[in-house]
């Protein structure tokens, strides 16, 4: 209902209704929207549009059965407080640094933290394509993809799988999969733009290891390849 604010209000009966009669007597006046008014207007069109399509993408649904030890013990590491700011990283921006304190959860959980959200399982575009994890050492590819598997509950060599030199251990529907960082680099030479991955997390960077350090340069193409494929 529009309040046009009649001064001298008259009921108007059907036949009569003029509406020139109606804002002769009105205090207020047609208006023409400005060009700022037009302006403000479509922006707020086309945020609208982003809305609907932000509801368009299909809900995702991760079921994840962590022993009740794990969910308690994964409450007090700091990493925790900080998920929704690394993911809204993630979602943002193509490359993000993370740094954090020793044992503060950054191996462990932010694999968790992505495969909650959906990647390395869903449907969506953005978010299909395993979570690969690379490490400088093999002990320490064996170690996290163990952890991580018992903390998601799920099955090392299935949904958490790892690789290393003479060793693999990935099932058909990966969805997490730690390995040296010179696996990934092999890998790159026969898949340029990395299209089986949806994230490629390459841990212990600051140790500034060969294979490390030319990964790192490698990928700032792979993510222009991408960029330029979406
Ligand atoms: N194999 C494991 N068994 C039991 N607890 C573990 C294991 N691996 C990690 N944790 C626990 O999880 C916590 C987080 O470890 P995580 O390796 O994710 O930390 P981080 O931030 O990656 O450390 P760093 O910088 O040293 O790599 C540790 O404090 C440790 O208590």
């Amino acid at each position: 209902m529009v309040d046009v604010g009649l001064r001298n209000p008259e009921p108007i009966t059907e036949g009569t209704f003029d509406l020139s009669d109606i804002l002769a007597h009105s205090t207020i006046k047609p208006s023409v929207p400005t060009r700022d008014e037009i302006d403000l207007q479509e922006e707020e069109l086309i945020q609208g549009e982003a809305v609907v399509q932000e509801c368009s993408n299909p809900p995702i649904f991760v079921t994840v059965s962590s022993p009740y030890e794990v969910e308690k013990a994964r409450r007090d590491l700091p990493i925790i407080m900080m998920e929704q700011e690394i993911m809204e990283a993630i979602y943002e921006n193509p490359v993000v640094i993370l740094c954090g304190e020793t044992g503060c959860g950054k191996t462990t959980q932010v694999p968790q933290f992505l495969y909650e959200a959906g990647f390395g399982t869903s449907n969506r575009l953005d978010r299909k394509g395993i979570i690969g994890i690379t490490q400088p050492r093999r002990v320490a590819v064996l170690a996290a993809a163990r952890r991580v598997s018992y903390e998601l509950g799920l099955k090392l060599g299935k949904e958490v799988g790892f690789q290393v030199r003479h060793d693999k251990l990935v099932g058909s529907n990966c969805a997490i999969k730690f390995m040296t960082d010179g696996i990934l680099l092999r890998e790159i030479q026969t898949d340029s733009a990395l299209k089986h991955y949806s994230v490629i997390i390459l841990d212990e960077a600051h140790e500034r290891s060969l294979n490390t350090d030319i990964l790192i340069g490698m990928l700032t193409r792979v993510v222009n390849a991408r960029k330029v494929e979406t």
